[in-house]
């Protein structure tokens, strides 16, 4: 199912609890967010593991927590760099909003529409048992999919435009997975920040 949301969305699924706020920021502060953290992050490209086969991801990362555990997925280890002042004002932000603390955020870069982030979960262990997730965009819109793993009516598509929150809860990292798939259509440079608490 397609939802095109202008406004502020609330979604009560099986086994998920899904948020998504178009405008948390403002379109001015969402385009000067990005080019903030565009130029000030040290973008990486890993080498991963799935399945036992080896890529190089289809986008650029970075890691920042306010702590200095590190966080393990498709077999690589990213330690992480002490949040920044402009990442620690908006965790506040998010923080206030969810009334949720965090301790981590994963930085994605996607830099046109051959970059994505394929169907996975955010079950590692050390994000606990439910964990919140909060995911904030700037840039580029792209469309984000999301599915039960065993009921397979429950399909959906969200666009996630520039300045928007998106918070998954419950126990959708255990029975959903999520995807940001490639695009044939020509869309610029997005960044996505997915705050965590490890
Ligand atoms: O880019 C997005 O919107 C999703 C990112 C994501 O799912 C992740 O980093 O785990
Ligand atoms: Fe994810």
């Amino acid at each position: 199912m397609n939802l095109f949301s202008a406004e502020k969305t609330h979604l009560i699924l099986p086994n998920a609890e899904v948020l998504y706020i178009p405008n948390f920021y403002t379109k001015e502060k969402a385009e000067h967010i990005f080019q903030i953290l565009k130029d000030s992050t040290p973008w990486q490209q890993d080498v991963i593991k799935i399945f036992g086969k080896t890529h190089i991801q289809p986008r650029l990362t970075a890691l920042f927590a306010t702590n200095s555990k590190p966080y393990a997925y498709s077999n690589i280890i990213m330690t992480p760099t002490l949040m920044s002042e402009p990442l620690m004002q908006i965790k506040t932000e998010v923080e206030r909003y969810c009334s949720h603390t965090f301790t981590t955020v994963l930085l994605n870069l996607y830099r046109h529409g051959a970059d994505s982030n394929g169907w996975h979960a955010d079950n590692e262990k050390e994000l606990g048992k439910n964990p919140v997730i909060a995911s904030l965009s700037f840039g580029a819109t792209r469309s984000f999919h999301f599915k039960h793993r065993t009921l397979k009516t429950e399909r959906y598509k969200l666009l996630l435009e520039s300045g928007s929150l998106l918070i998954m809860k419950g126990e959708m990292q255990h029975f959903w997975l999520h995807q940001v798939p490639k695009t044939k259509k020509k869309v610029g440079e997005r960044i996505n920040l997915t705050f965590r608490t490890i």
